[in-house]
């Protein structure tokens, strides 16, 4: 950031947003309102994405032909309900670097963990074992957990976690690698969170996924975190499966579809196990009511139930907008953005901030979680009354996302003043 200007000012902050070629995408999104009536400082599209102001047509276009078509709507809509969910497959696919055979929209997160575990984690007597990083999401957990149980293992043997080392907060891929040196027979999977929900840290993803390949693992990523945030590159990449929200950077709305990821590899593969549901099925001749399954090749062939239109209808209107603004350009603007909320943070005096996030681009997206120190709960909760919304992850870590298509560098700028007015 080259500029005469010294960079903690808002004036500075004001002239890299007239500068941002992203510029025009936060108006294109519902901003909400604090209690002043002002627009929120808005930081946590790690968690649910704000609102696209085109989410609400594309909604309406659905409830007007349904109103108007009833069944008919499922070939006669102006989008057509029957392959709807193809209309979000090429836009999805260029987020994740995938080939769009390789991806579809379906389900939610856990839910098609589980299917893509059915699919890939396959134990044997002698391997069995899955690896996880020590603070994956609760519910990654639970699902691992439960699928070992499934299959007839106790956690406390075939679970193996990948920790940061005593002291510190991050994990280390050699310390991933030890692991497979040591087990690396026993280990029959290697799920892994692309970027971590709670340090920010993003994994090397191509390494692990050699690493586990090596040595005759699958691999598969949880991409809650990354989908929309970083480019994991996915087919390029080689993991086995991948799974993703869409209500966090992708700005699809709570509880929206999922996404999921089956590498080209398994394609045609109609060995593999797998749980089945008629929306998987040929689509030829899935109204011929046969009773032999017969799979789509490719990622949807996984799928189970036709999907829930309105769902579907609000991620391609995020998916529209991603697409318009291209994902190098919001990555490029998401690298910038980010830098320069670490830049303010460091600047505040007094060691204070500890920012456990990696400090290298490559290792994380947009998110920086940071620890105050002596702070509790009550410093957050002082922050988000002064319209800076953030959030809390115990034990002691305040996750703040500066989603760089409707964040402003003066809105980064205006939450680290208000943070340093409550030190
Ligand atoms: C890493 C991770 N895994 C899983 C989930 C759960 O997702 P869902 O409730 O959509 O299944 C979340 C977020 O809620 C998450 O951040
Ligand atoms: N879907 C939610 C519904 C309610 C409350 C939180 C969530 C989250 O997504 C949390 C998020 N996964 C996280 O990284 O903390």
């Amino acid at each position: 950031m080259q500029t005469t200007q010294h960079k903690n000012t808002l004036e500075f902050a004001k002239e890299q947003d007239q500068k941002d070629p992203l510029k025009r995408f936060r108006n294109q999104f519902h901003i909400p309102k604090d209690k002043n009536g002002e627009e929120q400082v808005y930081l946590c599209g790690n968690s649910l994405g704000l609102q696209p102001k085109l989410t609400q047509e594309y909604i309406l276009q659905e409830l007007e032909d349904w109103s108007n078509l009833g069944v008919e709507g499922h070939t006669e809509a102006k989008n057509p309900w029957m392959p709807y969910h193809e209309f979000l497959t090429d836009k999805m696919a260029k987020i994740v670097g995938a080939k769009p055979s390789e991806v579809v929209m379906m389900n939610t997160l856990s839910v098609n963990l589980h299917l893509m575990m059915v699919s890939f984690y396959r134990p044997s007597i002698g391997r069995y074992k899955i690896v996880i990083e020590s603070d994956a999401f609760p519910s990654d957990k639970y699902a691992v957990e439960s699928q070992l149980k499934f299959h007839g293992h106790q956690p406390k043997d075939a679970l193996i976690e990948w920790k940061p080392r005593e002291g510190e907060e991050l994990c280390r891929y050699e310390d991933l690698e030890n692991i497979m040196e040591e087990q690396g027979d026993d280990i029959a999977l290697l799920l892994i969170g692309s970027t971590n929900y709670y340090t920010g840290q993003s994994f090397p993803l191509k390494k692990i996924t050699e690493l586990g390949h090596r040595h005759g693992a699958k691999v598969g990523f949880d991409l809650a975190h990354g989908a929309g945030n970083i480019q994991p590159n996915l087919h390029e990449t080689g993991p086995d499966f991948a799974v993703w929200c869409s209500y966090k950077y992708l700005n699809s709305g709570p509880g929206s579809v999922g996404g999921c990821f089956v590498h080209e590899r398994h394609a045609n593969n109609k060995d593999l196990k797998r749980f089945t549901g008629w929306w998987g099925h040929n689509k030829q001749t899935r109204f011929n009511m046969r009773h032999e399954f017969d799979p789509i090749p490719g990622a949807e062939g996984w799928q189970l139930s036709n999907p829930p239109i309105l769902s579907l209808a609000a991620i391609r209107a995020s998916l529209a907008i991603f697409d318009e603004a291209g994902f190098e350009n919001i990555r490029a603007k998401s690298v910038k953005i980010t830098n320069y909320l670490e830049y303010l943070l460091e600047e505040i005096e007094g060691d204070q901030i500890e920012i456990i996030t990696p400090k290298n681009p490559e290792e994380r997206g947009c998110q920086l979680s940071i620890k105050v120190q002596h702070a509790n709960k009550a410093l957050f909760d002082k922050l988000m009354a002064a319209g800076v919304i953030a959030d809390w992850r115990e034990p002691n870590v305040i996750r703040v996302a500066p989603a760089p298509l409707y964040n402003s560098f003066e809105n980064v700028y205006k939450m680290v003043e208000r943070l340093k007015a409550l030190l």
